[in-house]
């Protein structure tokens, strides 16, 4: 792909195994950003807002070799609860490390086992009770900080909420995750209470924008008509087999087009939103990009990515061919994406969501695609995860045209896959030790701290 030599975040940067740039810092301080300022009803987005600016250190993540995906690395000691923790003073911060081991960065895996006492409880210890009862007796003593590296464990004990988060030892500075998205976590209560979340968003960013632009050309291009209809009828052997198959190749043609020329309206315009305009852009697909985000960014972002501002969402969605979601989930759990918000498309708008299903009211979203207000979609979280909406399998799976005239397959929907890279997990383990590094070893400040006005409110900064 072309990019314009003005763009470093991609020519330089390889996010989750390589340089973390100038032009990532400032990407860094424009998406890992909080999310929690409740919004009126009237301003239904709270898509990403920008944290106050960090010094971020420049810091390598290593590259990604073969040997990087099978390296196997010396546990701590540690890896089960430790009884007399509580009773001993430990010679190093202790770190509660929460899920899997850590599997793809053992230099700075060493480097980490030096600086902190690592207790890795086994998984009945975190499930909820179970982690109630060890916080209440304070079993792993005066802990510095917390450590998820892995997005698919250490989730076990459910959502850090108040009944949680009123256990912690007040030695807790920061809570370091996986993950780009943090609702799985009360990010305004851990501010107020002095700890910085840190949330991994900075590394999942390039394998979401890929997924992206999977999902997009996708809603352009009727990928799961074409395939649905080269494949379920001919495994049952049906003799309508093969007309499925010359009625999709005959008609496909008529509902699909390119994406260039048509407008790509982004819903948050932070690390994940900026790398799909990138890819999305010109010269590479040649889409407009239009965006709309509680702040605007800034004219430089906006002149390199050919970005155009939309001050409502309203605005935005009133211009869009497609309409991707890639903000982080409301504070207050509620949906952008409502039959109110739909009402803004124009008849025939393609719809995306690679953030969090909680943004989308499914039935509504159901009910466009049925009128033809949303020409097709795509889905890769659901509000009920991991079950997902009936409705709209029943148009990922349908082979003939409906009753309106509808072709069949125009729904794309996927098992929340968007981050899902080994490159984006050697970066969630490598951002989640660095931040704690910093934050806890060095005195320094977080790497990726998405609750820092939290904690300024807090302290009165
Ligand atoms: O959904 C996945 C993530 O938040 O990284």
């Amino acid at each position: 792909m072309n990019l314009p030599s003005s763009f470093p975040l991609v020519k330089h940067q390889k996010l989750g195994c390589g340089v973390v740039n100038e032009r990532s810092r400032h990407l860094v301080s424009t998406m890992a950003e909080p999310t929690n300022t409740p919004m009126p009803a009237s301003t239904p987005v709270p898509a990403s807002t920008p944290r106050s600016s960090s010094p971020l250190q420049q810091y390598s993540i290593p590259s990604l070799t073969p040997n990087a995906t099978t390296a196997t690395i010396p546990l701590w000691p540690s890896t089960t609860s430790s009884p007399d923790t509580a009773t001993r003073k430990p010679q190093r911060p202790i770190v509660l490390h929460i899920g899997d081991p850590i599997k793809y960065n053992p230099d700075t895996y060493a480097e980490f086992n030096a600086a902190f006492e690592v207790i890795r409880p086994p998984t009945p210890e975190r499930e909820r009770n179970e982690l109630i009862r060890a916080l209440k007796e304070e079993r792993w003593g005066h802990f510095s900080a917390i450590f998820r590296p892995f997005w698919g464990t250490g989730g076990e004990m459910g959502r850090w909420d108040a009944e949680l988060i009123d256990l912690l030892p007040s030695s807790v500075k920061v809570f370091a995750s996986a993950g780009a998205g943090f609702d799985w976590a009360d990010t305004k209560l851990l501010g107020e209470r002095g700890i910085i979340y840190c949330n991994s968003g900075l590394a999942a960013a390039e394998a979401v924008a890929d997924f992206s632009v999977a999902m997009i050309i996708s809603t352009f291009r009727h990928l799961p008509w074409c395939m649905n209809a080269a494949t379920f009828p001919h495994l049952t052997s049906s003799s309508d087999a093969r007309s499925t198959f010359r009625e999709c190749h005959a008609r496909a043609t008529a509902a699909s087009h390119n994406p260039r020329g048509h407008t790509l309206g982004l819903i948050g315009f932070g690390n994940i939103g900026q790398q799909i305009a990138a890819k999305m852009g010109n010269p590479a697909f040649g889409m407009k990009i239009a965006y709309y985000d509680v702040v605007r960014k800034p004219a430089a972002v906006e002149s390199e990515l050919r970005a155009t501002f939309y001050e409502k969402l309203e605005g935005l969605m009133k211009v869009s061919d497609c309409v991707v979601l890639c903000t982080p989930a409301s504070a207050d759990g509620r949906p952008i994406i409502t039959a109110e918000t739909l009402g803004y498309l124009r008849p025939g708008t393609r719809f995306v969501n690679i953030a969090r299903g909680s943004l989308v009211d499914e039935e509504a979203l159901a009910d466009a695609l049925d009128s033809g207000v949303v020409r097709a979609a795509a889905l890769d979280v659901h509000m009920d995860e991991p079950s997902v909406n009936e409705r709209l399998v029943r148009m990922v799976t349908g082979l003939g045209f409906d009753d309106r005239g509808q072709h069949p397959g125009r729904v794309m929907l996927t098992c929340h896959n968007a981050g899902g890279t080994v490159e984006t997990h050697v970066g969630f383990e490598e951002l989640s030790m660095r931040n704690i590094l910093r934050v806890v070893r060095d005195g320094a400040e977080a790497v990726t701290p998405v609750n820092l006005h939290w904690l300024r409110e807090k302290k009165g900064v």
